[in-house]
């Protein structure tokens, strides 16, 4: 009784994905129906949780992560921030589709107003193959979430024994287990032997650090994003501002290049009103201010080393701050 109530206490928040998912058959590992395993049958699955923490499930939604919206990172946060700010809660696990997995998990890191432990978890295999990585990754999460080490290292994303931190982390295999990396600035450590082993940790601010505030908010502003590619063109980028963009990123090639014949409509975006931030669909690198472009100029931001994905995540939550370019450009180099 008395080693029981030492032990942490974690909640673990499901969303679905394919941690909670299941297959025809064990040798199925594509073509299985995500979202299907209710949180209590997760947690029945791994009977060694029990030994390492207190904990204690709920269903927050039962969704693929594909389909995953600003209106269930705004719920979500709020259920985390509630949580922890109860003294009876230590850490959180949030059970999630790994296709965004990286996205709810920055969004978090700016949102969470808190230095407790919330670690992100899912699998690539459904709870029903052979070999399926939940339940392994899940106990991880758990220990991880429990742990006096993970706190006040921001939001964690830990599957395949490696701990990720929520800024840096992406996916980068379509169906592999190892697909989780921090491919430029590198993981934070592993999970072995029951227990956390760091070895760094990000510089840029995030959870109880940040100047975000979602308390109030029912709705984000609308931020979309632009691919770049040879001989692109501007129908895409037209058609989100008609749409009501308040914030374009573009995935720029290279070092966020702008193609000659997008200059024009970006500007013109620009006039609009609509904040214009150039990333790039490299993946790794910084996306140089005044480099590529004359951001000066052109009144543009940068996105310093963040992917597009993630650059929509901070510009949509700027904006809910301000419309000033050079504030904004400010939070791309803080966070
Ligand atoms: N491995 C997975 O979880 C992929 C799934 N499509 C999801 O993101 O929900």
């Amino acid at each position: 009784q008395d080693a029981q109530a030492k032990l942490p206490n974690v909640m673990i928040l499901a969303t679905g994905g394919t941690i909670a998912g299941t297959g025809a058959d064990t040798t199925t590992t594509v073509g299985y129906t995500s979202a299907t395993v209710g949180v209590d049958k997760l947690i029945a699955a791994v009977p060694e949780l029990k030994k390492v923490a207190n904990v204690k499930g709920e269903q927050v939604f039962q969704i693929a992560s594909e389909s995953m919206t600003n209106d269930h990172w705004l719920k979500l946060a709020k259920r985390v921030n509630t949580l922890l700010a109860q003294p009876d809660v230590d850490g959180i696990v949030i059970t999630h589709g790994t296709d965004t997995i990286e996205e709810t998990a920055y969004f978090l890191d700016l949102t969470v107003k808190s230095r407790k432990p919330v670690v992100i978890v899912g699998a690539m295999r459904p709870s029903t193959a052979l070999s399926a990585d939940g339940p392994i990754n899940l106990y991880n999460a758990v220990l991880l979430a429990g742990s006096e080490d993970a706190k006040g290292k921001g939001v964690l994303v830990a599957l395949n024994d490696q701990i990720n931190a929520a800024r840096e982390v992406t996916k980068t295999n379509t169906s592999t287990t190892d697909t989780f990396k921090s491919p430029e600035l590198g993981m934070l450590g592993y999970m072995q032997d029951n227990r956390p082993h760091f070895y760094r940790q990000s510089t840029r601010k995030n959870t109880a650090d940040t100047e975000f505030d979602i308390s109030k908010l029912d709705v984000l502003p609308q931020v979309d994003i632009i691919y770049g590619y040879a001989n692109m063109n501007r129908a895409a980028l037209d058609a989100q501002v008609k749409a009501g963009a308040k914030g374009i990123v573009q995935a720029g090639v290279g070092d966020g290049s702008i193609a000659a014949q997008m200059k024009e409509p970006l500007m013109q975006a620009r006039k609009k009103g609509v904040i214009i931030v150039r990333s790039s669909r490299v993946g790794q690198g910084i996306v140089a201010r005044n480099g590529e472009a004359n951001d000066d100029a052109l009144d543009f931001v940068a996105s310093d080393t963040l992917n597009a994905q993630k650059a929509r995540i901070l510009l949509m939550l700027a904006l809910t701050k301000t419309n000033d370019t050079k504030e904004i450009q400010r939070m791309f180099y803080t966070y």
